[in-house]
């Protein structure tokens, strides 16, 4: 095919011809998300608009019917835009993610609601949750675990009093960039800014490159970001948002040691959400403190064939959590075989809390 230019305009008429009836098609599936706003208020005028397990059915469905030549991902994500802006039209979505701006949660907190929802930034994890249970905010986004530095603890203490919910899941690919501003002497940097985690995600390659740089932890790495605006010899470890948010340069990009680095990121809330066919659920379990008492604990799940995909122990607060041990889990509550295995933990131990099932993450 040449590039001739009738060629090119009737490549265009027909794109001209598609975007109407892709047009078309949209604003009818937006008059349908309408009505079904109505049916939920009608029955219930309390109801919750937002339904995790219908989206991550919706855009599973797409990733298996997708015929491309697109990929799988890249059609979600446009479907996923979608779904946020029919969402946005039964009701607006508030919220709440550990910021500042620019932090890879507000990235999470994008990519698992779209852009048609209104995230608000909050200065520490504890505040996320409390606008969440004052129902200041629907939803909010916490960091949990990362592949490469572990588990966020900060975020799993805070559940353990509280009555938040988790609701879903979001998985990140973290890339970590060094930044300069446009005033910054790059052949002077002497220092290094960035968050505690992302310091230690990029420990070997800051001892290859700036061996002699003095790395100084910050709260977050947007925080780093807008630090080194006003530094000559600073240069920021960040992500791309936060590159983009404070206009810096790129000096090095993709500097974590790790090419599979990752954070998970839980969508909390005040939720039951019934079953999408792949879910996980969370618990948290105190136990006595005498021997076995893990074995005892996970023993049963053994027996019932039921996957763990994570468990971590954190000390415990008061007097009846001795021992506390947060579990993840393949399955979901209302499968009786995952009631039976609850069943027979809570015979084992002092305390049992199920902080909610919710979809495994799509995208
Ligand atoms: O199916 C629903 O309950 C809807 O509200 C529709 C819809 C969608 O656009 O597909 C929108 C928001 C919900 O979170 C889930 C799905």
């Amino acid at each position: 095919m040449t590039d001739s230019p009738t060629n090119l305009d009737s490549l265009r008429q027909r794109i001209d011809e598609l975007d109407n009836e892709i047009l078309r098609l949209i604003s009818a599936r937006a008059d349908c998300a309408k009505q079904v706003a109505e049916v939920k208020t009608k029955h219930d005028p309390s109801a919750v608009f937002y339904r995790p397990e219908r989206e991550a059915q919706v855009l599973r469905r797409i990733m298996e019917l997708n015929p491309g030549p697109l990929n799988s991902e890249e059609m979600a994500r446009l479907f996923r835009e979608i779904m946020s802006a029919c969402l946005a039209l039964e009701q607006p979505t508030k919220v709440a993610y550990l910021g500042p701006e620019g932090t890879f949660t507000q990235q999470a907190a994008l990519k698992h609601f779209g852009e048609s929802a209104v995230s608000m930034p909050m200065a520490a994890i504890d505040e996320v949750f409390r606008e969440v249970e004052a129902g200041a905010v629907n939803y909010g986004v916490v960091p949990v675990e990362n592949s490469t530095e572990g588990v966020v603890s900060h975020t799993l203490d805070s559940f353990m009093d509280s009555s938040i919910r988790i609701c879903g899941e979001v998985v990140l690919r973290i890339h970590h960039h060094l930044l300069v501003a446009d005033t910054t002497l790059r052949d002077k940097v002497s220092r290094v800014y960035s968050h505690p985690q992302s310091l230690a995600q990029c420990r070997k390659w800051l001892d290859a490159h700036y061996p002699r740089a003095e790395r100084v932890p910050v709260s977050s790495n947007a925080e780093a970001a807008r630090m080194i605006k006003s530094e000559w010899h600073s240069a920021a470890i960040a992500g791309d948002m936060a590159a983009k948010l404070y206009g810096l340069e790129k000096v090095a990009e993709k500097i974590e040691d790790r090419p599979d680095n990752s954070t998970r990121f839980l969508i909390i809330g005040s939720q039951h959400v019934p079953m999408s066919g792949e879910d996980k659920t969370s618990i948290v379990v105190a136990m006595r403190n005498q021997p076995g008492a893990l074995h005892d604990l996970l023993e049963p799940f053994h027996r019932h064939s039921i996957d763990l995909t994570r468990l971590e122990t954190r000390p415990s607060r008061t007097g009846v959590w001795n021992y506390v041990f947060f579990i993840d889990f393949k399955g979901h509550v209302d499968e009786p075989r995952v009631a039976a295995v609850l069943e027979e933990v809570r015979l084992r131990a002092s305390e049992v809390k199920v902080l909610g099932s919710y979809p495994v993450g799509v995208l």
